[in-house]
């Protein structure tokens, strides 16, 4: 399978100021050094805790925040060179499905504005916007009577529809869902997955799908990027990573009540494996590379973190 997206050692970092008595910034490093492959058609989910990176490295890919080092590269094209046309053509091919839509969903609009509106650059005429604002409706099992009504006075899985509904209308190949479903109701955000789900088959979508969930994630994603840290720790086949983790801290994701102490301790400092490293079985030591192929599978040593 053709990768659509590929990252290659992608570091971003923000700038923090000191506070207003100290002049200056600190750096802080949301992501360290992460690659990774999606190839087309596939549904790759990224989990991790709070401040792990993942949203930051789906506003690198849509160029929201400018990587240190490292390359992101849609379908062959480095992301940060593109400029002009390139760039409109491309960013009309990856969107972007936020958590909170009520954020970027004007609530004085009205449904078939908002869905619209990201083919304002397009310049299509008044009959093509209408016919696609429909068919995506349609798409989605959405009565048409809704492009009446407005924005505020839908429900929040009416609204992430919707947001839905705006991702998809301008046809893209790739979808960022940024924890599309966690401010939902438990009922709601099933049916929300399995329209997801549904989506991607009919329209040939491929996903980066990121949760704090687990089993979120894994319900919708083929492959799946275990974050901490700003790393990956791990990466593979979603049923093998769910079966055979590989990495203590993915144990740790699946298992919360099992992990020892010292693992629920995300700090770059503190290496949870010791000496000890599990899915080599053996005493880990610094000749190990820090990435490593296990199969088909990508596993980052916690140690070398600190280096
Ligand atoms: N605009 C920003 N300015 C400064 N620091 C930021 C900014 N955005 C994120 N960070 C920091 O970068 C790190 C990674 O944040 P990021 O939002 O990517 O993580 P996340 O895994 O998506 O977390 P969450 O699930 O809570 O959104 C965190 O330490 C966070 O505090």
């Amino acid at each position: 399978m053709s990768s659509i997206l590929r990252i290659e050692n992608l570091y971003v970092s923000y700038k923090i100021p000191l506070g207003h008595l100290r002049y200056g910034y600190r750096k802080i490093w949301a992501v360290k050094g992460v690659d990774m492959d999606v190839p087309h058609g596939i549904a790759l989910g990224i989990v991790g805790g709070s401040g792990s990176g993942k949203s930051t490295i789906l506003k690198a890919i849509l160029g929201f925040v400018k990587p240190e080092r490292g390359r992101i590269l849609f379908r062959g094209f480095d992301i940060a060179k593109l400029k002009g046309r390139e760039r409109r053509v491309i960013s009309r091919e990856i969107s972007y499905v936020p958590q909170e839509p009520s954020q970027s969903i004007n609530p004085k609009m009205r449904v078939y504005d908002v869905v619209a509106e990201p083919l304002k650059p397009l310049k299509l005429s008044v009959d093509e916007v209408e016919h696609r604002v429909y068919s995506v409706l349609e798409v989605l099992d959405l009565d048409p009577s809704i492009r009446n009504m407005f924005a505020k006075e839908l429900s929040g899985g009416m609204l992430q529809r919707i947001a839905i509904a705006r991702a998809i209308i301008t046809r893209p190949s790739l979808v960022l869902l940024d924890e599309p479903t966690s401010n939902l109701d438990i009922s709601i955000q099933a049916q929300i997955l399995n329209m997801l789900i549904d989506l991607k088959q009919k329209l040939n979508l491929t996903y980066i799908f990121v949760s704090h969930d687990i089993d979120v994630v894994s319900y919708v994603a083929n492959r799946i990027a275990v974050m901490a840290s700003g790393r990956i720790l791990e990466e593979g086949n979603v049923d093998k990573v769910l079966t055979e983790p590989l990495h203590p801290y993915t144990s740790m994701l699946l298992e919360p009540s099992k992990a020892p102490e010292e693992m629920k301790l995300l700090d770059d400092e503190l290496c949870p494996i010791r000496s000890w490293c599990p899915w080599r079985q053996e005493i880990c030591s610094k000749l190990y590379p820090p990435k490593t192929m296990i199969g088909d599978r990508y596993v980052y040593c916690w140690r070398y973190s600190k280096h």
